[in-house]
């Protein structure tokens, strides 16, 4: 799957990621990670999801990172925020306030750049790739932000029944990407109705990852 598959997509308006609503996992279960007062939440792969505006709300910083230009010009006109733009090499940083989202590819973002980070909100970023961009991703993820405690949503379903995002990731994968960093808790399995593009059933997992203490 390449970078140009999701800017077509933000380009045709062909979105139906994006949820109109608070993802209610993360407004139930965000505080679970006790992330301290006005601390910094990364959220990676973060199109112009409603979710930042909650944890902006609550009084958290929010840093992401988000291939398409298109999506965060949208995020910052929904949010009513005038961005400052600065272009670092292949990256373009937009900023206003507590937000600061980086614009092109995660791969290209270092510890440095993305600066200190005290959670991860991963809703749509894991599942959007691909199994073979997956540990990549997983890797990456966890290098630039030292391993930092994560709210993850996951779906899981029959992936022979059809190919493409959102990918199944199972509670197997999970712990494969992720259990030499974390101690993983599934904090819960729900049915999700309709099931994945008419493939059911399919269950949306939840995940606390903390840091593990070694
Ligand atoms: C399934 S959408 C989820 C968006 C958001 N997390 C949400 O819940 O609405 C995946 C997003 O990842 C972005 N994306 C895909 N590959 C990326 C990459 N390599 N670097 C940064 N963003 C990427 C896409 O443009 C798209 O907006």
């Amino acid at each position: 799957m390449s970078n140009n598959y999701w800017l077509k997509r933000w380009q045709n308006n062909d979105i139906g990621f994006h949820e109109q609503e608070v993802n209610p996992f993360l407004d139930r279960y965000f505080t679970n990670l006790n992330v301290k007062h006005n601390g910094r939440v990364f959220v990676p792969l973060c199109g112009k999801t409603n979710d930042i505006a909650w944890l902006l709300e609550q009084q958290f910083k929010v840093v992401g990172s988000e291939l398409s230009e298109d999506a965060i010009i949208q995020l910052f006109d929904s949010l009513a925020l005038i961005a400052t733009v600065t272009t670092y090499g292949a990256l373009k940083l937009y900023q206003a306030h507590n937000l600061a989202i980086w614009v092109g590819d995660i791969f290209a973002l270092t510890t440095t750049l993305v600066g200190v980070v005290d959670a991860i909100y991963d809703r749509g970023a894991l599942v959007a790739l691909p199994l073979a961009l997956r540990g990549k991703y997983t890797a990456h993820l966890t290098k630039i932000t030292h391993n930092a405690p994560q709210l993850l949503i996951c779906c899981v379903y029959d992936q022979s029944q059809r190919d493409g995002t959102p990918y199944s990731v199972s509670a197997q994968e999970v712990f494969d990407h992720y259990h030499r960093v974390y101690t993983l808790e599934l904090i819960k399995c729900q049915r999700i109705k309709n099931g994945i593009k008419g493939v059911e059933p399919a269950n949306a997992l939840v995940w606390l990852l903390h840091k593990n203490n070694c």
